[in-house]
């Protein structure tokens, strides 16, 4: 894919799902110091890139609730401007597919993939490591983008060290409701004393969601989703992804998860994905 990568392509922005989320501690300045393992999904935003000599940063698709300065988008790509030196702009186009404040990091996912498209594009010739230090800054879940492989994440989420879960098919549900990530971890009643593992000890089945009972009280329909998935047999595993409000059920093949699926009462909104370890712009 990389050879052919243009400015006349259309970039993926895959979202993730955390398949256990402990909080072991917090930091001085109040960010979480957590255990996780990322998994990519086969489903996600895409973009598309315009260039321009005027050196501007414009976005095409304003996002409803965001404002153009505060898209992720337009951030990080004048973020890498500002990095890099380039005096290039670039106009940008999501195809938002992904919910807003629903735990699979789709703001996060589209930043990564405007560093990696416009590094490429705009030959700023920065490393995956620059890219992954000017991400971070944007937020807690853009490097593991840039790093591309499904991770077993520490610190806020930026060390990262690969794993490969078995192969599995996910039942996503997206309560309606979106969830603030600073809400939940700034919560009194959030524990923060889980016990940390060492990444090589972290097995398929191991750990849960420690901000999942702080969404639920806050978010009852997380709760209900939540409730619902664990009527269901044969899933390996049913948790809440990042701070909500997306919950997902594990299976072992497509069929069982489109079985499931089939089951979805009438007032809730669901998708089968595939959990994917490599991002497609792994290869750049
Ligand atoms: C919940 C996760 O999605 C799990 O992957 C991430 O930890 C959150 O990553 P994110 O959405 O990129 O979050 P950021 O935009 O960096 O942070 C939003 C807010 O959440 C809180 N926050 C976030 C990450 C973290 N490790 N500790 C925190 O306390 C901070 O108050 C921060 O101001
Ligand atoms: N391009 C973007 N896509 C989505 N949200 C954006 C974008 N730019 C800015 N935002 C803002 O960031 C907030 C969080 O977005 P996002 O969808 O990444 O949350 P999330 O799914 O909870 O992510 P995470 O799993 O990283 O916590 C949104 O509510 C929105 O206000």
């Amino acid at each position: 894919m990389a050879a052919r990568l243009n400015w006349d392509s259309d970039w993926p922005a895959p979202a993730k799902i955390n398949l256990f989320l402990h909080v072991i501690g917090r930091r001085a300045d109040g960010y979480h110091l957590l255990q996780t393992v990322f998994r990519f999904l086969d489903v996600g935003d895409h973009l598309r890139f315009a260039p321009r000599d005027d050196g501007v940063i414009a976005q095409n698709s304003p996002l409803p609730g965001v404002a153009p300065e505060q898209d992720l988008t337009v951030r990080a790509a004048r973020a890498l401007q500002a990095a890099s030196g380039v005096r290039q702009g670039v106009s940008i186009t999501l195809a938002k597919h992904l919910p807003l404040g629903g735990g699979l990091g789709g703001g996060s996912s589209d930043a990564a993939t405007t560093l990696l498209a416009l590094n490429h594009l705009w030959q700023c010739g920065l490393s995956r490591t620059d890219l992954s230090v000017i991400g971070l800054r944007l937020g807690a879940d853009v490097p593991v983008f840039i790093h591309g492989h499904s991770a077993f994440g520490e610190g806020v989420g930026e060390r990262l060290t690969d794993v490969s879960p078995p192969p599995a098919w996910y039942l996503l549900l997206a309560p309606p409701v979106a969830v603030s990530t600073a809400e939940i971890f700034n919560a009194a009643d959030l524990r923060r004393d889980t016990s940390a593992i060492v990444p090589g000890a972290w097995q398929s089945d191991f750990g849960v969601n420690d901000l999942e009972a702080v969404t639920c009280r806050r978010y009852p329909e997380v709760a209900r989703h939540l409730a619902w998935l664990r009527t269901l047999d044969g899933a390996s595993r049913v948790a809440m992804s990042g701070s909500g409000a997306c919950c997902f059920a594990e299976f072992g093949t497509e069929s069982a998860a489109r079985t499931a699926l089939a089951r979805l009462p009438y007032d809730m909104r669901g998708f089968v994905a595939r959990g994917v370890d490599v991002h497609p712009l792994a290869q750049m």
